[in-house]
């Protein structure tokens, strides 16, 4: 399909007066962006300054959804925020933690997870080490995302795990539920399966420091999804001087200890970079990123070669400073399906948006698990991409493309910023898509609708003008 197609003689969907009109590119794009700051890094370094020896500043932090509910949730469980204007003088903002109160204390916390999974998978262990006992909730599309392994994991822990209507010693599988561990948590050698989701792991591994015995983790399922988000936390903890270790592949150790307290800035998210740098893809533009790190743990640092795969060219430039790029990203006339992506994880929706424009088949694999994010998204990716005219099908682990997309209509957004971004990605190349609802990439991105529109336009799309954790 050309997909700088401007004759598509199918109308627009007619439920297409709501929602929002995706624009759609007239020209190649051609722009520069600066996306905000990365929400997996943000969320982590705000968990570990509540569990640190004193205040500790994160600097350049994510103003989104996420964040908002991770730092609420820590100030429910004892810890204080204060927002800092022009960090040092940098013209960057910054979040000072004053961590938890060290001793264990009764009564009881509120934590409100929307559809966080950075809050309801690590925020349980968190709640453990406070003694307070915590209720946690979200949004009604989170009481379908699986939490049953980190429960699990924190019940053979010693906690108690509890949920209204959940009977006698049935297990614990979704939101809501209550932690309470009144004599806190010791630690020790656990075996969980994370076949779900990472995060199970991580959620485990980033409170273990405060664990008196620290904590060996073995995963049991055949596979942890988007191991790079283990890897991220891992690599967190170490650089915070906890000592952290795996001796074989799926067994994790962290060595009890304190968390000195810490100032650390956090990166771009290099996931939600996606989408953007795609409009280059699909347009045949040329879209530029600063500030890319040489070296990242966020699984976003893939889209340099799935962006090639799919026949971009993308070129970097060392910045002053040295530990950061400039990306250009030149679209290609055609693009090319790579035949098979895998282990796409977070990035799939978008990916799927190059491949539903993409010459060739596809093959997306070992991604079964995004049945669990903020929706059954395989099932998501099926439903949109057969509405658009294009041709896919569900497979053991995750879901095949085999032919493109043909025309525009409305893209449901299920509440999932990463569907409401793919949605925009083919709105570009598309005529007439219309997004149902653009306002949940306020999960990670809230300024996205108005980025999105500067860059099509041809303006800097930055992040200027976001305010205090908003939604
Ligand atoms: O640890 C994290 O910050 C994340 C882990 C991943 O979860 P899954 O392993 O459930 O995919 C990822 O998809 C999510 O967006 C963020
Ligand atoms: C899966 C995602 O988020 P969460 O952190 O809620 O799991 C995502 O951002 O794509």
């Amino acid at each position: 399909m050309p997909h700088l197609n401007t004759e598509s003689l199918v109308p627009p969907d007619p439920s297409s007066t709501a929602g929002w009109r995706a624009p759609r590119a007239g020209a190649p794009v051609r722009g520069q962006v600066t996306v905000p700051a990365s929400k997996s890094l943000t969320n982590r370094y705000l968990l570990l300054a509540a569990l640190a020896e004193g205040p500790s500043v994160v600097v350049n932090p994510l103003h989104s959804r996420d964040s908002r509910l991770m730092l609420q949730a820590l100030q429910s469980l004892g810890a204080t925020i204060e927002h800092l204007q022009d960090w040092q003088g940098t013209g960057e903002d910054a979040v000072r933690v004053t961590p938890l109160p060290a001793q264990l204390r009764s009564g009881e916390a509120m934590v409100d997870c929307g559809l966080a999974g950075t809050v309801m998978r690590f925020l349980p262990a968190v709640a453990a080490l406070t003694g307070l006992r915590t209720a946690f909730d979200g949004d009604p599309e989170a009481r379908v995302r699986p939490m049953g392994a980190v429960l699990e994991g924190l019940g053979a822990l010693g906690a108690e795990i509890t949920a209204e209507d959940t009977a006698g010693s049935a297990a614990i599988e979704y939101l809501p539920f209550t932690v309470h561990a009144p004599e806190g948590i010791s630690g020790g050698d656990i075996t969980i399966d994370a076949s779900a989701s990472s995060q199970f792991v991580s959620g485990l591994l980033l409170a273990a420091p405060r664990f008196a015995q620290g904590l060996t983790l073995h995963h049991s399922g055949t596979q942890v999804p988007s191991l790079e988000h283990v890897e991220m936390t891992l690599s967190v903890l170490d650089e915070l001087g906890v000592e952290v270790s795996s001796e074989s592949p799926y067994t994790w150790r962290v060595e009890p200890g304190p968390i000195p307290a810490f100032t650390v800035r956090v990166e771009p998210d290099l996931s939600n970079a996606g989408p953007f740098l795609c409009a280059a893809v699909v347009t045949a533009g040329e879209v530029t990123m600063r500030g890319w790190p040489k070296r990242s743990t966020q699984i976003g640092r893939r889209w340099i070669q799935l962006l090639r795969d799919f026949g971009a060219e993308v070129s970097t430039a060392q910045e002053a400073g040295g530990d950061t790029l400039t990306l250009t990203v030149r679209g290609p006339e055609k693009i090319v399906s790579p035949g098979t992506v895998d282990g796409t994880a977070e990035l799939t929706p978008t990916v799927a948006a190059l491949a539903a424009l993409a010459e060739g088949e596809t093959k997306f694999t070992s991604v079964q698990h995004l049945r669990g994010h903020e929706t059954d998204r395989i099932a998501a990716l099926v439903a949109e991409i057969r509405r658009l005219g294009g041709g896919i099908e569900e497979t053991d682990d995750g879901f095949r493309i085999f032919s493109p997309v043909t025309h525009g209509g409305m893209v449901k957004s299920y509440a999932d910023h990463r569907m409401a971004t793919f949605g925009a990605v083919l709105g570009l190349a598309l005529d007439a898509v219309t997004v149902e609802d653009i306002s949940c990439t306020s999960k990670t991105m809230p300024d996205f609708p108005a980025m999105w529109l500067k860059l099509v336009r041809g303006e800097a799309a930055d992040t200027a003008g976001v305010g205090d954790f908003a939604s």
